[in-house]
């Protein structure tokens, strides 16, 4: 039947131990359409997504094309029937090749020749839904900044051979893309639902959501809590229904201009393959943003200060927010506290031991202060959603006693009422005196920064005052040569 649902849950449950990740959630997704699917951090989006996908079973009814497979409802099967999930966390194997990746998922790819068809495959989806990507099958994924790993894992959910594909589930695909691949992604979602297949689409970002869905659902706490067609949905309304604690964005500056200081500045820095004189600077109390499209060189200068902080000894010292927390953020052995506290361990040192009380109290003092849904803080970091494990990744910087903090894209995947109270976190900081340098794929975070450095190809090449600092000249100096 043509109206039968791709994927039906009802009543479906799943807890990880004390914690009630769904609680009897009835969901459909049919042909033909993008579901947009929203929610605070750990509401139980990615649970719901690892559901339909296969990767673990639940308490209630699942129905494939109308038939019951409640109860053997796996990955293998949920393949088969042409469901392809891409994971928050990414899933392509670093010491493999964009082709050989693209193989692991293609078991049929194989016999002589396996490498270039492989290759073939990916390279033309890449073309189809990012133009200009710049990615080689033979790059080595491991060396791609993580935009482009995105973009690769993204590409390879779509490829097709003998496996059919229906319906794609996108979990924060945006995350680390910036606004114009975002935008090439967004258009060739619309493309493929235009054709009949069918996406699911995770994200903090609303107004993705907004231009893209055709049915929104909004989940809290592991229930679905509202579910309506987007276009009844506005900006407001949709943040109001995901009961979001703080106010809706303001547009326009958040804050006043203010003048630079004429004091000595705390840092300079120069990007290794700048030519000309510019440089960045950061004075006490500033926010600094790094702008420009995704891997131009932001993360390299914010490692290159960092290093160059932590070689000068005493003195300065500079706290890292990892935007790549898989790769460099969380140490996904220890337990939430340990993670947290772990750049505060001179303060908590009690004679030749780390006091255990003083680390549970930080730690319990942030999950109260940034909302890190956890029954105990003391529980691996693992067993956190994606957006709060973020959290935990500022509540070490924040709570260290840096007098610098490096953020390298750091919102990724925190929802809207954290992100508020954060920018509000790190203004308060800021007027105490420490200095900010903050990379963010996200145009809206830079109206929060004192001073903006666009970057291109490794280079400064704009230099915008909060006064002067428009979309239109960050987009400008972006894509031309503006040096
Ligand atoms: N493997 C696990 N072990 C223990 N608890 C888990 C595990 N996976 C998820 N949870 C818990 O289940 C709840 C739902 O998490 P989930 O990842 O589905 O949230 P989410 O809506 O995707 O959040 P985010 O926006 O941060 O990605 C959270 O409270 C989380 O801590």
């Amino acid at each position: 039947m043509a109206d039968t649902p791709i994927i039906r849950l009802d009543g479906v449950q799943k807890s990880f131990g004390a914690v009630r990740a769904l609680r009897g959630v009835d969901l459909e997704c049919r042909a033909g359409e993008c579901l947009g699917l929203v929610g605070h951090n750990g509401a139980g989006k990615s649970t719901l997504m690892n559901l339909l996908a296969g990767v673990f079973g639940a308490e209630g009814r699942i129905a494939i094309d109308g038939v019951d497979v409640s109860g053997r409802h796996g990955v293998a099967e949920a393949q088969a029937r042409g469901i392809r999930c891409v994971f928050q966390e990414l899933s392509i194997c670093p010491n493999l090749s964009v082709a050989e990746n693209a193989r692991v998922f293609h078991a049929g790819l194989s016999g002589f020749g396996w490498r270039r068809r492989a290759g073939k495959l990916i390279r033309d989806k890449l073309d189809e839904i990012f133009p200009g990507h710049g990615i080689s099958a033979a790059d080595i994924v491991g060396d791609l900044p993580i935009a482009r790993r995105q973009m690769v894992e993204i590409a390879r959910a779509f490829t097709v051979t003998s496996a059919p594909v229906r319906l794609v589930i996108l979990d924060e695909p945006t995350s680390s893309l910036d606004a114009h691949v975002a935008e090439q992604l967004l258009a060739f979602v619309r493309r493929f639902v235009a054709g009949g297949g069918s996406v699911v689409l995770i994200s903090h970002l609303l107004g993705e959501i907004l231009s893209a869905a055709d049915r929104v659902v909004v989940m809290k706490d592991g229930q679905v809590v509202a579910e309506r067609p987007a276009a009844e949905f506005t900006r407001s309304t949709l943040v109001a229904a995901m009961g979001s604690v703080a106010a809706e964005e303001k547009e326009g500056p958040a804050e006043p201009a203010r003048a630079r200081s004429d004091a000595a500045p705390r840092l300079r820095a120069r990007p290794p393959r700048q030519e000309d004189g510019r440089e960045l600077v950061a004075h006490r109390g500033e926010v600094i943003g790094l702008a420009g499209l995704a891997g131009q060189g932001q993360t390299a200068m914010l490692v290159l200060i960092y290093g160059r902080l932590r070689g000068a000894g005493k003195g300065e010292n500079g706290a890292f927010v990892a935007g790549d927390r898989q790769q460099d953020g969380v140490f996904p052995l220890w337990s939430i506290a340990d993670n947290i506290t772990i750049t505060s361990l001179k303060r908590l040192r009690r004679g030749l031991m780390i006091d255990r009380a003083g680390t549970r109290a930080m730690a319990e003092g942030w999950r109260e202060r940034i909302g890190i849904r956890t029954p105990d803080v003391n529980n691996p970091i693992l067993s956190l959603s994606g957006g709060n494990q973020q959290k935990a990744l500022f509540a070490r910087a924040l709570g260290s006693d840096a007098g610098v903090v490096l953020m390298d894209d750091p919102m990724r995947g925190v929802d809207i009422g954290t992100k508020q109270e954060v920018y509000g976190m790190i203004r308060a900081e800021a007027e105490k005196g420490r200095t900010f340098l903050w990379y963010t794929t996200e145009m809206d975070e830079l109206r929060h920064c004192d001073h903006t450095y666009v970057f291109r190809d490794g280079r400064i090449v704009a230099d915008l005052a909060r006064s002067e600092l428009t979309e239109e000249k960050v987009l400008q100096s972006s894509f031309a040569d503006a040096s």
